[in-house]
């Protein structure tokens, strides 16, 4: 097992990377205030996970409540949210009471919210079970909910007590969300690491594959990286914002089609092709790099083509982003694979990159 230490200017926890840890009670007894937890999971998870991580924690001597959620981008909402605090009231759940995140970037984004919410703050583990969850949303505190205007509008900056990813957990995943998980690895690598970019070029059949070794330095690499981003600024008040390489326009996809039709990786994998172009565009990007990264994407199997949205219905949809600053909506562009920045584009650019060669016809 691997640990990385997420530091803060107020708390620090631990990120424990490595195979066989969900039946390893004790890496979470060691951050409860109480003997008592609640696994939030979904439906699909559960029953893949949830019995093994009660065992394990009963034999810690800890009691655990569970709430199995439906599962799915579009049960991230407010109505489910309240699902939580229903049973938390109903079960006498106290301020020492911990919540537990067994599952995605879904139920790991509404746990944290639902901590943060409830009795005003208690404590929360994030286990992830997703590749996207184990390299970005598990990590760093943002929790949400989606509202049908956008993507995580309704949410908090609540910090874990730990991150527990078991490597083993992936045996199970679909291709489909591994795919969706490397869209943010190699978000890491244009944002910030040209050399990490260049071992994903080289590695792309490995983690398809499942390799254990590559994907357990993947996981280690990006948790890495993002811990050194966020120690810096916690709440988004500079660099952290370059995580969101291609989400605004990911966003406005996830948004515009309809919660849950595109996953959040494949939005972002379209949204940062789209930000090379405008990178491109702006001058800064060489074709020739664009074409590695279009490269890249469609060797880890995720689409290239954003959907046609229209542009009016595009920009409407970015206007919502989080980080526009008096009506003016900024995007992370680069000025070549591994280095980035916030820039705000004209509209005859956006025009010209909503209608242009990365958008379907
Ligand atoms: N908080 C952050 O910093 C942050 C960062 C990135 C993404 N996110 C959010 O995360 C969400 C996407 O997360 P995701 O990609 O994990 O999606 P997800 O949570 O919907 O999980 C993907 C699918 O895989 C299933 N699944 C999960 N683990 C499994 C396993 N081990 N075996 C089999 N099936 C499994 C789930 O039930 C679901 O159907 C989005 O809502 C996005 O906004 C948040
Ligand atoms: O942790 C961050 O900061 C990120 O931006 C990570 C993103 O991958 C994640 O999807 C995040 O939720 C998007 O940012 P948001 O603030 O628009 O929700
Ligand atoms: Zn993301």
């Amino acid at each position: 097992m691997k640990t990385l230490d997420l530091v803060l200017p107020d708390t620090r926890y631990p990120i424990h990377i490595g195979q066989g840890l969900l039946d390893r009670g004790e890496l979470i007894a060691a951050h409860l205030p109480q003997n008592k937890a609640v696994i939030v999971s979904n439906t699909t998870v559960a029953p893949l996970y949830l019995a093994r991580l009660k065992a394990a924690l009963g034999a810690q001597g800890i009691r655990t409540l569970d709430i199995v959620l439906p599962d799915g981008e579009d049960f991230k909402t407010w109505e489910t949210l309240n699902r939580i605090f229903d049973v938390l009231l109903e079960q006498g759940c106290e301020r020492k009471t911990t919540l537990i995140a067994l599952g995605g970037g879904v139920i790991g984004d509404m746990t944290g919210f639902a901590a943060a919410c409830y009795q005003r703050g208690v404590p929360f583990i994030q286990i992830p079970t997703t590749l996207l969850a184990q390299v970005d949303s598990s990590v760093g505190g943002k929790t949400a909910i989606n509202h049908p205007h956008g993507k995580n509008m309704i949410g908090a900056f609540y910090q874990p007590r730990a991150v527990i990813a078991d490597m083993d957990l992936l045996d199970t995943l679909p291709d489909r969300e591994l795919s969706a998980g490397l869209a943010e690895v190699i978000k890491y690598g244009l944002l910030g690491d040209a050399a990490f970019f260049a071992y994903l070029e080289a590695q792309m059949p490995a983690l398809l594959a499942r390799d254990k070794t590559v994907l357990a330095y993947t996981v280690e690499h990006c948790c890495r990286m993002k811990a050194e981003i966020v120690g810096q600024d916690e709440k988004e008040a500079g660099i952290r914002a370059l995580l969101n390489l291609g989400h605004t326009f990911g966003h406005a996809i996830e948004a515009g089609l309809g919660f849950g039709i595109w996953l959040h990786g494949e939005a972002v994998a379209a949204g940062m092709l789209l930000a090379a172009e405008a990178s491109r565009l702006s001058g800064d990007l060489s074709e020739q790099d664009v074409q590695r990264i279009h490269a890249l994407l469609q060797a880890a199997k995720l689409p290239t083509l954003a959907p046609n949205l229209g542009l009016a219905r595009w920009k409407s949809l970015m206007a919502h982003d989080k980080k526009s600053e008096n009506g003016s909506t900024r995007f992370v562009l680069m000025g070549a694979i591994g280095h980035s920045k916030l820039a705000t584009l004209s509209d005859n650019m956006l025009n010209e990159i909503l209608t242009g060669r990365f958008i379907q016809q």
